[in-house]
């Protein structure tokens, strides 16, 4: 069995289809990009992996089992949402992010000066060594994002889920958090699923890229029908020239 698997998921809200028949098999290790029209059920797919939303129809397992729905240190899972501890400095909001993966939380006396030194070695890493003694209000917007990925990626979880992460980082900064996040994941190994809008940035990182669409439109009434996934594209060894198209084994067919 893979490490995530996703069979036959529907999910409605008060009736209405948001997803439908949704399957997915991924190793761990790989790094799942997603991308689709907006309000296409991307962000609710990521809740369902996150077990704070259980699916409709179908089933969800991690592991073999159904996703925690604690984030803890076997299924870990941190979920991107730019927050960052506002009464801790941004040094110890990157050693916070590192104790969530300790059983025993919070670092003490030797290892708390050892954790920082980590953490100074991660700000420089995303370019926040200078503030480290700031708080996270005196930040401006990107930089705040910036500490708050830094965060989660240095509680190194398992499986990450990152909603669109990168969106609001100016073009240079978000080159250097891909470089980061690739480092962390290859020294980790941990599964990624990352919905994006930036194709590109979509293909450069992910080993696959999954649309999400409906198959069926009903132009009287376009949310007749859910998204499923309709294209599962090798985005490996450069993307395009090596895409699978997956379509027969997910479109779903008017019976
Ligand atoms: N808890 C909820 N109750 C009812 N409807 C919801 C709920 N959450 C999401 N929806 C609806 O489900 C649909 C899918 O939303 P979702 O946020 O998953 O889409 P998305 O693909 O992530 O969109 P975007 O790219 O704009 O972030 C939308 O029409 C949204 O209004």
């Amino acid at each position: 069995m893979s490490f995530v698997s996703v069979r036959d998921v529907f999910q409605f809200y008060d009736g209405r289809p948001i997803l439908e028949r949704v399957n997915l098999e991924v190793e761990e290790g790989e790094f799942i990009s997603i991308v689709g029209a907006s309000g296409c059920g991307k962000s609710t797919f990521l809740r369902m992996l996150l077990a704070q939303e259980t699916p409709t129809r179908g089933s969800i397992t991690v592991d073999g089992n159904p996703p925690a729905v604690e984030p803890g240190l076997e299924r870990g899972v941190v979920f991107q949402r730019y927050s960052t501890f506002p009464h801790l400095n941004v040094r110890d909001n990157i050693v916070a992010g590192e104790s969530f993966r300790r059983p025993w939380g919070r670092f003490w006396g030797a290892e708390k000066k050892a954790a920082r030194d980590r953490a100074d070695e991660t700000l420089a890493r995303i370019g926040l060594d200078h503030v480290a003694d700031n708080y996270p209000a005196t930040l401006s917007g990107g930089m705040q994002q910036r500490l708050a990925i830094g965060q989660a990626l240095v509680a190194r979880p398992r499986i990450l889920l990152l909603d669109e992460p990168f969106g609001a980082l100016d073009p240079g900064t978000r080159l250097s958090m891909h470089d980061f996040l690739s480092e962390l994941r290859d020294e980790t190994g941990m599964t990624v699923f990352m919905v994006t809008h930036d194709l590109e940035e979509g293909f450069k990182l992910g080993d696959r890229v999954i649309v999400f669409d409906k198959p069926r439109w009903d132009p009287h009434d376009p949310s007749a029908y859910g998204a499923t996934i309709t294209y599962d594209f090798d985005a490996r060894n450069g993307g395009f020239p090596y895409q699978t198209i997956k379509e027969e084994t997910h479109v779903l067919r008017p019976n």
